[in-house]
C-alpha cells in the first residue's frame, strides 16, 4: 500500500534537512520502501483536516492504507518494526536498540529543542541572554555523557539499528551551534551517519522538494 508522509510545504532551514520528515525519510530509504510526501502550509497544519491526522497541528504524520501516525519517533519504530535490517532480531539487543530511540527523543532530544526555541522562539525575551548559555550547557552536560558512552565505537550497541538513526537526527540539530564539534567522536559519529547510502537519499530528497517548492 502506498506510503505518504507530510512535510513542511517550505521548510524554515530551506531544506537543510533540520524537519523532522527528514528522519522519517530516512528510515523509509533504509527500509528500501517507496513513499509520496504531502506538502502542508503552516496555515493549513492548523486546519481540520490536517489536524485529523496530527492532533498538534505538526509534521510529519505517516499514513499507509488506514493506518494513520504521527511522532517521528512512533514511525521510525513502526518501520523499523515491519522491515529488517533496523531492529536486532536478538530479543535483548532489540530491547537495547529501543531504548536508544527513547533515550534520543526523551534525553537528548529536549535540552537540544530547548536550546533551539531560547536562541529563536525567546530570543526577544528580557532575560533571554541571561537563559542562554546555561540551556547550551544542558545541552553540552547530556552530549559529554552520550560522547563518553560512545567512546571510539562506530554505533551505540553494535550494528547500525533505528537507535542510532534516531540519535543521529537529533545529533545534527547541534550543528549549527557548534556544540556537536565540541564532542569529535560524535561529530565522527553523526557524519558516519550522513555516509550512509539511505540519509544521503533522504537528505537529497528533502533538499529538492523544499526547492521545487514554487516561491511565495
Ligand atoms: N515530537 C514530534 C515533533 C514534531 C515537530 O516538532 N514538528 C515541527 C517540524 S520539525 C521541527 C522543526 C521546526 C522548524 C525547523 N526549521 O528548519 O526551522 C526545523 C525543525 C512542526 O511541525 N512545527 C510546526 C508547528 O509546530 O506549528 C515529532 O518528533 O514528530
Amino acid at each position: 500500500m502506498t506510503i505518504t508522509i507530510t512535510a513542511f510545504e517550505r521548510s524554515p532551514d530551506g531544506g537543510m534537512g533540520l524537519a523532522r520528515d527528514t528522519r522519517v525519510r530516512w528510515v523509509l530509504e533504509e527500509a528500501g520502501l517507496p513513499y509520496k510526501v504531502r506538502p502542508v502550509s503552516f496555515s493549513a497544519m492548523k486546519e481540520p483536516a490536517h489536524l485529523a491526522l496530527h492532533p498538534f497541528g505538526q509534521i510529519p504524520t505517516y499514513e499507509e492504507g488506514d493506518l494513520v501516525l504521527f511522532e517521528s519517533g512512533a514511525i521510525i519504530f513502526h518501520v523499523a518494526s515491519h522491515h529488517p535490517g533496523l531492529l536486532p532480531e536478538n530479543a535483548n539487543a532489540r530491547a537495547r536498540a529501543i531504548t536508544w530511540m527513547f533515550a534520543a527523543l526523551n534525553s537528548v532530544e529536549p535540552p537540544i529543542f530547548d536550546l533551539t526555541n531560547a536562541k529563536i522562539a525567546e530570543r526577544d525575551q528580557p532575560w533571554a541572554k541571561d537563559r542562554l548559555p546555561m540551556v547550551a550547557d544542558r545541552v553540552r552536560h547530556r552530549l559529554g555523557q552520550l560522547s563518553a558512552r560512545l567512546g571510539d565505537a562506530e554505533w551505540l550497541d553494535g550494528a547500525f539499528s533505528a537507535g542510532d538513526l534516531v540519535m543521529v537526527s537529533v545529533l545534527l540539530r547541534t550543528r549549527p551551534s557548534g556544540i556537536l564539534n565540541e564532542f569529535p567522536n560524535l561529530a565522527a559519529y553523526v557524519a558516519r551517519g550522513e555516509a550512509r547510502p539511505a540519509y544521503k537519499r533522504a537528505f537529497a530528497a528533502q533538499l529538492a522538494f523544499n526547492t521545487a517548492q514554487p516561491a511565495v
